[in-house]
């Protein structure tokens, strides 16, 4: 296991084998580069390359600013490390810091639209670092250094900002130092606290640590009062040992040797050191109200339980996303950089930093609206101690950084372009954000809390195994497999899992059930007329495991059930449905969830209805848009056809306009329009052509035809788009059972079940 050392039970976790399954599972790493243009013809092939390309070449010769028209210049950033402070682990190598590295370009894509590419250097000299990087400018916007331990990082960001004209930033020390100041702003806020008077003490003098100091003096915080500390105790002035020119402008007049002797009356401490720094001595002797930032990754300088055990008047935040509080320099670096390539700012500087740490602390104290609670683990977070600083999920971060590090930019002269219109750079940045980072993270985070039993029927199959201990050790709920327990270990044996002393995980064989008597009366109630007799009956119970899986459910043995990774989704509902009947008023059907180039659309019905009527694609409109809702879409739903709006004239559309009809009598409230073509459903300017169109922007809800289109369509964006597909998750049955494709993996299954315990059909 991954966190051995946090309390049994008290967070989510993963384990190692998982941790490396996900960065093995499909095409390794987290990164691909997809090209922007078709290259289908040879007229795209003479465009793109030669003879075409000289065009731009010849351009960009005359006008260097014009490789922001015609290059990815103006939106790459380069993530540059050679490993040496890779997170709190130390100097690992430029290797191994790879995947920190891709993770960080996967979030400057995800949270900022920034693409990104992550260069590992191996060497350890400064100079040839510099040398490497300097020549780098053309082909970026920006630089972000990262991980490259103090203090050569902080002679490699210097001559790089002096010999570069754009952006050279040292993410940890910076981002993390512009986080930090946001919650510190917000945490003396909250404990009426003038910061001119607090005593801070940072213990880690590297890249963090410094920055963090640099930044807390230039928002406020007196020079005399703060203490910076590191292996070897207190920086005080007239220290010989273990220092550095940069250690030595924050050297402290002061008699304190140790850590201990700092913290002691202290009002704030930044812990930017290693795991465990901090003893509840030193935390129970800080002033009342103590601020405690623990930010070391990925295992903090005290947990918050720690903390808890020992006081009860802290703020205490961590670097983790699984602690409320996270100070994590996520938070900024993707929208820092947005806001600087958007002006093409020629570097970032203090007053651009300290714009975003108050635009971070401001966002903090506002409403959350509906819309954005969705991101905040299924409960709407209300400024105070445990919410000081906004989550990374938060989709507000785009609009709010950017802009006040672009103004700031502006401001202050190193801007290259100028803005015009703040609040149309806004409603960009808005839409540049994708949708499918946090779409499924509000559906675990709720799960979490609710901590739900799920019957995983199909208990045999090594996939299935793998998810239910994912499932339990994400924290999510309990597990019961459904299998017989010799075979179930046998599976576990062979995929290395260790199955002994499994907290959550619960073996259940039906033919030794005790419950078997119960089901046995409750499902011949049902099947005596349908042509089933007791012995068909016991049949179907000891042998068919949905069956009994959806037994478990019906009478409340479980929450929820998913099954499908033996046995097409038709065969596994029809067996289902012996069992569990539609909730009252509702249709059953598949909707599936489609995430492709950063558009999140529910595709429906791809499970049920082979040609729906007008009447039944109505209902399949409002259950789907239902679904749109619970994921916090707002609705807007298209009914496909093969043409749009009457052209060509066809009964093919008969259907849909009539579903169109009835959803109009019944007053639904969401919109919806149709019939429509795909492409007129997806696409602002075909949508456009018909301006009577009842849609305010694309479908995000697409009714289809019929249930073969529609598992074609997505299996086909699946294929050939690289969509991520989810589904189809089954809505409308009484009771929460969901069905996996035949070739799921565990990663699939465990979104699945999640899906399962969050009453995604009810
Ligand atoms: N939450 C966040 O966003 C971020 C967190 N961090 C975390 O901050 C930590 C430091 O990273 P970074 O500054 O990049 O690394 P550096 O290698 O540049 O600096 C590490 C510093 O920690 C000091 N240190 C190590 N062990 C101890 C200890 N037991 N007591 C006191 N000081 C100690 C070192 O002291 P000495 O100088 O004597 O060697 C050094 O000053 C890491 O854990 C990292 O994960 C970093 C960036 C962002
Ligand atoms: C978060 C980060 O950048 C670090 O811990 O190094
Ligand atoms: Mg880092």
């Amino acid at each position: 296991m991954s966190d051995k050392s946090l309390p049994a039970g008290s967070r989510p976790t993963f384990t190692d084998q998982e941790a490396l399954q996900f960065h093995s599972h499909g095409r390794p790493g987290k990164l691909e580069i997809v090209p922007t243009k078709p290259m289908a013809t040879q007229r795209d092939l003479s465009l793109a390359y030669s003879p075409g390309v000289a065009v731009p070449v010849k351009a960009i010769a005359k006008d260097p600013a014009l490789a922001y028209e015609y290059t990815t210049r103006g939106n790459m950033v380069a993530v540059i490390t050679n490993g040496t402070a890779i997170l709190g682990l130390g100097d690992l190598g430029a290797l191994a810091s790879k995947p920190v590295m891709e993770g960080k370009s996967v979030l400057f894509k995800r949270f900022a639209d920034i693409d990104s590419i992550d260069l590992e250097l191996d060497t350890k000299d400064p100079d040839a670092i510099i040398n490497a990087v300097r020549y780098l400018g053309p082909s970026f916007g920006g630089i972000n250094l990262e991980d490259i331990k103090a203090p050569e990082c902080f002679i490699i960001e210097q001559r790089l900002q002096e010999l570069m004209d754009i952006p050279v930033f040292h993410d940890d020390q910076h981002g993390t130092a512009i986080i930090s100041a946001a919650g510190l702003i917000n945490a003396l806020y909250l404990t009426g606290r003038d910061i001119k008077k607090v005593k801070l003490v940072v213990n880690g003098a590297g890249a963090a640590g410094i920055a963090c100091a640099e930044l807390a003096k230039a928002i406020g915080v007196k020079p005399e009062n703060v203490q910076l500390c590191d292996t070897k105790g207190v920086v005080y002035k007239g220290r010989t040992e273990g220092m550095n020119q940069w250690k030595s402008a924050h050297a402290a007049e002061t008699t304190d040797r140790t850590l201990a002797d700092a913290m002691k009356g202290a009002d704030v401490v930044y812990g930017l050191s290693i795991k465990g720094a901090f003893s509840k001595d030193m935390i129970q002797s800080m002033a009342p109200n103590p601020i405690i930032f623990a930010m070391a990754n990925p295992d903090p300088e005290i947990t918050p339980e720690e903390v808890a055990a020992i006081r009860d008047d802290a703020i205490v935040a961590t670097g983790r996303s699984d602690y409320p509080n996270q100070v994590n320099n996520v938070i900024g670096f993707p929208y820092i950089f947005r806001g600087a390539l958007d002006v093409r700012a020629k570097a970032i500087n203090m007053e651009m930093k300290v714009a975003a740490a108050h635009a971070i602390a401001q966002l903090a104290r506002e409403d959350v609206p509906d819309q954005v609670a969705a991101a905040y683990k299924g409960a709407r977070p209300r400024f105070g101690r445990e919410y000081i600083i906004p989550a990374p999920f938060d989709p507000r971060l785009i609009s709010a950084i950017p802009c006040a590090v672009a103004k700031a930019a502006m401001e202050t002269g190193v801007a290259r372009h100028n803005i015009e219109d703040m609040d149309a750079y806004k409603a960009q940045l808005h839409a540049r954000r994708d949708p499918v980072s946090g779409v499924l993270n509000n559906v675990f985070e709720s799960v979490r809390k609710s901590r739900r039993k799920v019957v995983f029927a199909e208990g045999e199959e090594e996939q299935v195994l793998r998810a239910a201990i994912s499932y339990v050790n994400q924290g999510l709920g309990s597990a019961i497999l459904v299998g017989r327990e010799r075979q179930i270990y046998e599976t576990a044996e062979f995929a290395g899992i260790d199955l002994k002393d499994r907290e959550g995980i619960e073996i259940i064989n039906s033919g030794l059930s005790t419950r078997m008597e119960v089901y046995f009366d409750y499902l011949y109630q049902r099947l005596q007329r349908k042509g089933f007799l007791k012995r068909d009956v016991m049949r179907l119970l000891s042998q068919d495991r949905n069956t009994f899986a959806a037994c478990m459910v019906a009478l409340g043995d479980a929450d929820a059930m998913v099954t499908g990774a033996t046995r097409k989704t038709s065969k596994a509902l029809e067996q289902v449905q012996r069992v569990v009947d539609a909730r009252a008023g509702r249709r059953v059907i598949g909707v599936s969830l489609c995430i492709s180039r950063g558009q999140v659309v529910f595709v429906a019905d791809t499970a049920v209805h082979e040609r729906p009527t007008g009447e039944e694609l109505a209902d399949i409109a409002i259950e789907t848009a239902e679904v749109a809702r619970r994921f916090g879409y707002t609705p807007r739903v298209a009914m496909l056809a093969s043409g749009s709006f009457g052209h060509p004239v066809s009964e093919l559309g008969e259907a849909q306009r009539e579903a169109v009809r009835i959803l109009g009598e019944r007053h639904v409230d969401f919109e919806f329009d149709g019939e429509m073509s795909a492409d007129v459903a997806l696409n602002r300017d075909a949508l456009a052509q018909y301006p009577f169109a009842r849609l305010t922007d694309t479908a995000n809800v697409l009714v289809m035809p019929a249930s073969h289109s529609a598992a074609i369509a997505t299996s086909m964006l699946q294929e050939l788009g690289g969509a991520m597909v989810l589904g189809p998750m089954i809505v409308g049955l009484d009771k929460s059972i969901q069905m996996i494709p035949l070739n799921a993996n565990d990663l699939d299954i465990v979104n699945m079940a999640a899906l399962a315990a969050f009453d995604i059909g009810l």
